[in-house]
Parts: structure tokens; C-alpha cells; sequence
């Protein structure tokens, strides 16, 4: 007999699954290799930053008090007594009003506290003068400014991007700890489904659930471990999602979690004696997306229909798969945008794949396309979604409504900016 099924919140299963997310362990690689990663261990300036007080411009240094008389009716003069570069230190004791040529980036001579640029000099060889007076450490870069010794720089948990990479750099990391990255397996089931390369066939269809969620897993710097097409078969599907249990941190299943004669993911997780957190959802696309565990594994039974298999990805596993990599901020972006169309209400909270724009008039986005879980469409043309709570009233084009952005490493197509 049919057994009822109880639907939750989308917010109290996140929190189920959250609540089963271990930590994985971590590991340290190479600093080039590393962009992407999640931080294992907090990111320490070992020195200040810049480690020594230098010039910003390509000038002269001076003491400051040397030219505080200056003016245009009553100029500055000074000899020039050295010429130094980047990289350069020079060793000369700057007497009063007296000068070491110096160029952006090289270290302030030890007297000086003040750089004048060349273009606000009138020079000769070896001497100049001034028409204004300098302000103590004008135009000079101070030691520590940006970052002191023993400042935490970037927060263990966060994603290394290039600007970490650059803080990495600088302060000497040739390697990084960081988590490991979880190994998924990813199982797609269904006796309709062909290869990518198949012609197709009376019934059958094409299995783009399975390189699409490796995509998924790619763009968090996931390991997919693929498992293949299995048959809607019981046992073969027992298996696999057993065996794969065994050796990976995570398995990704899609179709067959539904009412089914042939849905058979809810047998195959009562026979692992897996424990199910959930297997209704009060949300659309995606209502039936079942999650459970065994002692080391969760088993994320996404559903079938290529939108439901998306979002479940997206609101599920997303979260729990950088959580165990330690993410500090595991979920999708929010933001608010105007609706550029009507949406229709349901009962259960709506994650409508959209359009999302930035006008410089404020964000809009509209639905993107054939709005139902089995759209694949919508899908490739959304780069959010539109999210519309359970029991909403009909939303009319022009109210603001909550969105959530997905690859927000993915840039905008075309420059923008006016200047
Ligand atoms: N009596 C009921 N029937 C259904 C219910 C329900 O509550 N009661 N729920 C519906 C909802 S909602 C959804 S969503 C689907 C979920 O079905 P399953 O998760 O069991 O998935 P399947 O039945 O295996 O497939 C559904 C659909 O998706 C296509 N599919 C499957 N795998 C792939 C793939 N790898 N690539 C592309 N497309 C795939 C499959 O051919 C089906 O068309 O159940 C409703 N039914
Ligand atoms: O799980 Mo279904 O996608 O709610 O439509
Ligand atoms: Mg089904």
C-alpha cells in the first residue's frame, strides 16, 4: 500500500541534512593549485604589510621639515645624494635638505618621511626645487597599512579566489591546507534513459540529469566519482548506491524517489537500513527530493524531472557539500529583484528558474522559460531562481520578490559600466 508521505519546509530539511554534515578531513597542496578550495586553516599575516614604509610615487625623498618654508615666491632646494629603485636600500644619512632620488615602491631611506614627485620639482642633475611644503609621510606607502603581523587575513572556511591567492603570495605560502574535496558518487536511474552519444529511441530519452549534476559537483570543486546509467532494477540500484556508500562521502542518485511501480530508491534505502531525514518536500520543483544517511554517507535521492533534479541539487546538496568542506558560507546568494511578469500561485514555495538582470535602475528577472519540473530548458537559459513563498497570492509584474544566484563565479556578458 501506498504510504503517506509527510511534506516539511525547504528550511527544516536543509536543517536535517545540516545537521548530519561532518567535517572532512584536510589537506595541503600546492598554492597554484589551490584556487577554488576551501581554506582548512585561517590565513595569518606573518609580517606587515607592506613590510617597510616606501615611496607611492616616482620622487624624491626628503625630510618633511625641510619643506615646510616653501612657497612659490620662496623655494626649497635640495641636492640629490643617492638614486635608488625597487628593491634598492640605500645606506646614505639624509642631512637637512638633502635628497635621494627614489623610485614607486622603493624603501624610504631611514630619515626620510616624505616623497615628492619628480613632476613637482624643477630639477637638474643633481639638485632640485620645490614650491610647497610636504606633509609628514605625504605620498609614502606606511609599513603595516594594509595588514599587520598577526592580523587574521581571511577567515579559515572561506573559498580561495584569486585575491586569496594573491594574500597567500604575499606573505610567502608556497602550500595551503585546505579540505579535502569530497568524493561524490553520482548514479542516474531510469529504464528510459540512453547514453549522450545514443540515437534516440521510441520511449527512451537522453540521461542529461547525470552530466548535469557533474557539472554541479565540478563548479564547487567537488570530486564526482560517476556511476553510471542502472535500469529501474532493485537490486542493481541497491548495489551500486550500496557499494558507492562504502568509499565516497556522498551519493547523488536522480529519479526513481517517487510512488512509483518502478521508483525504487525508497526500497533500496530501507534495504541499506539508510536513515531518511525527509521524502516530501513543500516545495516545487522538486517536492518528492528524498535525503538520507548511513553512519558516514548522505545519500541525496534527487528526483527525476530535470528542473526538480537541478534545484534539489542546488538547495541540498550544494549547502551540505561545502559545509563539509568547511564553508563559512555554504548557501546561495540572495537578492531581491523586480518581476518582470505575472507568476502563478501554488501551495508549496515555488523556485521558478529566472533571468536575473542588473539595470542600473535596480535588478529584475523574469521566469526563463517553460515553467514545469520536467524543463531542462529553463534550466540552461536561468541563472537564478525566483522564490515565491507556499500560499502566495498571485505576484504581479512589478513587485519585488526574493531570488537566489547560482554561479556567482560566472561573469556578466557584456561590459556594462558607462564612463
Ligand atoms: N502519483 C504520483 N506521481 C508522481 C508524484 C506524486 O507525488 N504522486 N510526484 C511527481 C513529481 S512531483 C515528480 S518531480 C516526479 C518524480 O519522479 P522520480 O523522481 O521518481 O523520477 P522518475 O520517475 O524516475 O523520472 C521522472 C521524469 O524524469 C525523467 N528522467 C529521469 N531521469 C532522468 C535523467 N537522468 N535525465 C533526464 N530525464 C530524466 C524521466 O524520464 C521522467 O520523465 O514524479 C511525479 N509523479
Ligand atoms: O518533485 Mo516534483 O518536481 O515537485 O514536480
Ligand atoms: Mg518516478
Amino acid at each position: 500500500m501506498l504510504k503517506t508521505r509527510n511534506p516539511i519546509t525547504v528550511s527544516e530539511a536543509i536543517s536535517r541534512i545540516m545537521k548530519q554534515v561532518g567535517k572532512i578531513s584536510s589537506e595541503t597542496i600546492s598554492l597554484n593549485e589551490s584556487c577554488g578550495r576551501i581554506l582548512a586553516e585561517p590565513v595569518l599575516a606573518n609580517h606587515d604589510v607592506p613590510p617597510f614604509h616606501r615611496s607611492i610615487y616616482d620622487g624624491f625623498a626628503v625630510r618633511a621639515i625641510d619643506t615646510t618654508e616653501a612657497s612659490s615666491h620662496s623655494p626649497a632646494a635640495f641636492t640629490v645624494i643617492d638614486r635608488i629603485g625597487a628593491g634598492d636600500v640605500s645606506s646614505v644619512s639624509l642631512e637637512e635638505n638633502k635628497a635621494v632620488r627614489i623610485m614607486t615602491g622603493a624603501k624610504l631611506p631611514k630619515e626620510a618621511n616624505a616623497v615628492i614627485m619628480l613632476e613637482q620639482t624643477v630639477s637638474s642633475e643633481h639638485s632640485f626645487v620645490i614650491h610647497k611644503p610636504f606633509t609628514p609621510f605625504e605620498n609614502v606607502s606606511l609599513q603595516g597599512e594594509d595588514a599587520k603581523k598577526g592580523d587574521v587575513i581571511i577567515e579559515k572556511g572561506s573559498m580561495i579566489t584569486p585575491g586569496v591567492i594573491a594574500v597567500l603570495a604575499t606573505f610567502g605560502y608556497t602550500h595551503v591546507k585546505v579540505a579535502r574535496r569530497p568524493v561524490v558518487g553520482v548514479l542516474a536511474t531510469g529504464s528510459e534513459l540512453l547514453d549522450v552519444s545514443t540515437p534516440l529511441e521510441p520511449g527512451k530519452i537522453r540521461n542529461s540529469n547525470g552530466p548535469m549534476i557533474l557539472a554541479q559537483l565540478k563548479r564547487l570543486g567537488v570530486q564526482p566519482k560517476w556511476l553510471g546509467v542502472r535500469a529501474d532494477d532493485v537490486e542493481a540500484c541497491y548495489l551500486t548506491v550500496k557499494q558507492a556508500a562504502e568509499v565516497c562521502d556522498a551519493v547523488i542518485t536522480t529519479g526513481g524517489v517517487s510512488v512509483g511501480d518502478f521508483d525504487y530508491l525508497p526500497a533500496v534505502y530501507e534495504k541499506m537500513e539508510a536513515e531518511v531525514l525527509f521524502n516530501k518536500v513543500k516545495m516545487r520543483p522538486g517536492s518528492v527530493t528524498t535525503v538520507a544517511h548511513t553512519d558516514q554517507t548522505l545519500l541525496f535521492g534527487l528526483s527525476g524531472n530535470p528542473s526538480s533534479c537541478f534545484v534539489g541539487f542546488e538547495l541540498f546538496a550544494r549547502p551540505a557539500l561545502l559545509a563539509m568542506m568547511g564553508s563559512t558560507k555554504p548557501y546561495l546568494h540572495y537578492a531581491k529583484a523586480v518581476i518582470k511578469e505575472d507568476a502563478t500561485f501554488n501551495s508549496f514555495t515555488q523556485f521558478i528558474r529566472a533571468v536575473y538582470e542588473s539595470k542600473p535602475s535596480g535588478a529584475l528577472i523574469a521566469p526563463a522559460g517553460f515553467n514545469k519540473s520536467n524543463s531542462v530548458t529553463s534550466i540552461a537559459r536561468g541563472n537564478a531562481f525566483i522564490v515565491l513563498p507556499g500560499g502566495t497570492d498571485r505576484i504581479k509584474r512589478g513587485e519585488v520578490v526574493d531570488v537566489l544566484l547560482l554561479g556567482m563565479d560566472e561573469g556578466h556578458e557584456s561590459w556594462v559600466i558607462r564612463e
